[in-house]
């Protein structure tokens, strides 16, 4: 049986035309083609707003808890001095709420979307519309777990 064949045309390249002397990024800067993936290319949606928040959530958190522990070892003060220095500025009770509220929402964020995603770890809820419907839910115990925190 007569196998297929089609012309092959050789042509003779030097190293130096084949090997331009860029790096893999300058290479890429120069053929305009954007690292991948690129944010800027995705438009943004509830599944990737909720898990960048969930990373700055966490680092919010870490920064809180690395800085009250430090705070702690460091300040010749204790707790009661800052809370009096609070009371101090007389702050209307809805501004003083206002205010824990803005500081217990990572807190309140974190903890109901960690609970999502140990629930995804079991391998339930991961059908698109539940990741939804889980996101929208989530973010509403958010609210009231940080409204609850900010009450106490
Ligand atoms: C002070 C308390 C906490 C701190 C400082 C903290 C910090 C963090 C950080 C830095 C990450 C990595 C985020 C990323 O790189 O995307 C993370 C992930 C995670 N956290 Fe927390 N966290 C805290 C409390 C909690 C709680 C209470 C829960 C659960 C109820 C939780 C559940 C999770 C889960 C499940 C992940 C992994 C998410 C994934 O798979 O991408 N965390 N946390």
């Amino acid at each position: 049986m007569a196998s297929a064949s089609r012309p092959v045309s050789m042509k003779v390249v030097s190293v130096a035309e084949t090997q331009k002397d860029e790096s893999f990024f300058e290479k890429n800067e120069r053929l305009g083609r954007k690292l991948s993936p690129h944010l800027t290319i995705y438009q943004p949606q509830l599944t990737s707003m909720l898990s960048i928040c969930h990373r700055g959530t966490g680092l919010a958190l870490g920064v809180g808890v690395w800085g009250l522990g430090l705070g702690a070892l460091i300040s010749s003060h204790d707790i009661s001095h800052y809370v009096t220095m609070v009371e101090g500025l007389q702050l209307s009770g809805a501004t003083l709420t206002a205010l824990k509220f803005i500081i217990a929402y990572p807190a309140g964020y974190h903890t109901a979307n960690g609970i999502r995603h140990l629930l995804w770890d079991t391998g339930r809820f991961l059908k698109i519309k539940e990741v939804y419907s889980t996101g929208y839910a989530m973010v509403a115990t958010s609210f009231v777990l940080s409204a609850i925190l900010a009450l106490l």
